[in-house]
């Protein structure tokens, strides 16, 4: 286990020396000389990860959300389609014209910015191995690559059916309860759509996922310049566990995208949300929409900061293919049913969860 001293690990496990005093990523760019990033950041090694290269402007998916909650039943109907595609040949998609205000997102952003810039020991109240802890602050380990740590701090919470988050800085709960109230309303909108894609009735997976306790979380991640960008990551490339994510950042850029095989740089359109699916609706539409890997990579030029909400099934649901599907489209199951909890757990497990559930068909 961890020592006492050196509490920031995603996982439990040792804490590598190098680091063991330096516990946030914040901090090491704070040390005085910093030129090169120490040994076990270093991720150039690993053999999976390759470069990646910009999609056409054209090509990349864009929904609006306007259209989708159009009274107009052509202009909904044509946008079912639109995001029926989006799911299945990308997985992800950039949301324009969902209501939730430029101003909010703006205020959600420097908040966050505002709280990782508090001082150590009041954040350091949040800091805990246990991914159920509510509120929990922390720097991103990989426990199995040798150790590695990455170049990454976070905080995260649970924040739907119960609201969980920090009282600090002054005003900010109030702020990140109000634009992911508003982010949950847009997703289970947005869920209908895609109920509907599926060929299922609009309320099909707002019931079968009982989204009225479904869980949510916001999950805010700091990447500080990095001296040897194309050295560190910031994120390894990994799927969202949930059943739609919204993504939001501050305009620096740092995602990429698994899309056919390939690494694509995206870019959000300013304002908007970038939509990626989740395992969840991997299983539920028993394969129809693939959850996307993804990752974020660092650069040396300007801090990073990234908010991820996904919002996923109430932890007691237990998921599997939707059975009005595999009935129209006489198709075999190609996932085990596996209750969200169980799930999650297996993950922090370190065990290869969403292959396990994964049939052969599939
Ligand atoms: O920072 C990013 O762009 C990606 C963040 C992410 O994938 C996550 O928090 O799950
Ligand atoms: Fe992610």
């Amino acid at each position: 286990m961890a020592p006492a001293t050196s509490p920031f690990v995603e996982n439990p496990t040792e804490t590598p020396p190098q680091v063991s005093k330096r516990v946030t990523v914040q901090a090491l760019v704070e040390s005085p000389g910093l030129v090169s990033i120490p040994s076990n950041y270093s991720y150039s090694s690993n053999p999976n990860e390759s470069a990646a290269s910009n999609p056409d402007e054209d090509t990349f998916p864009i929904i609006d959300f306007s259209l989708l909650t159009s009274a107009d039943p052509n202009q909904r109907s044509k946008t079912i389609q639109d995001l029926d595609r989006a799911c299945r040949e990308w997985g992800f998609f950039m949301l324009v014209n969902h209501g939730v205000s430029k101003s909010l997102m703006k205020e959600v952003l420097e908040g966050c910015n505002e709280f990782f810039n508090l001082p150590m020991e009041e954040k350091m109240e949040f800091e805990g191995k246990d991914i159920w802890k509510p509120i929990r602050f922390g720097t991103g380990v990989d426990v199995k690559v040798e150790k590695f740590f990455f170049w990454r701090d976070f905080l995260k919470c649970y924040v739907h059916p119960q609201f969980n988050f920090p009282n600090k800085p002054k005003g900010f709960s109030e702020v990140v309860q109000e634009y992911t109230k508003r982010s949950r309303e847009v997703i289970k909108e947005l869920l209908k759509g895609v109920s509907e894609s599926l060929g299922l009735e609009e309320s099909y997976i707002e019931k079968a996922m009982n989204l009225d306790s479904g869980l949510q979380i916001f999950a805010a991640n700091l990447y500080p310049v990095c001296p040897q960008p194309e050295t560190a990551m910031g994120i390894p490339a990994h799927t969202d566990h949930g059943l739609l994510t919204f993504l939001i950042e501050n305009d620096i850029g740092g995602l990429q995208i698994q899309h056919n095989g390939e690494w694509f740089n995206v870019h959000p359109l300013p304002n908007s949300f970038l939509v990626n699916t989740g395992d969840h609706l991997e299983i539920l539409s028993n394969g129809r929409y693939k959850s996307i890997k993804h990752r974020a990579v660092v650069n040396n030029k300007a801090t990073r900061i990234s908010i991820a909400s996904p919002l996923g099934p109430s932890l007691d649901t237990v998921v599997s293919p939707a059975p009005e599907l595999m009935e129209r489209e006489n198709r075999p199951a190609a996932y085990l049913p596996m209750k969200y909890k169980d799930f999650m757990d297996r993950q922090v497990e370190g065990k290869p969860v969403f292959d396990s559930v994964r049939l052969p068909v599939a």
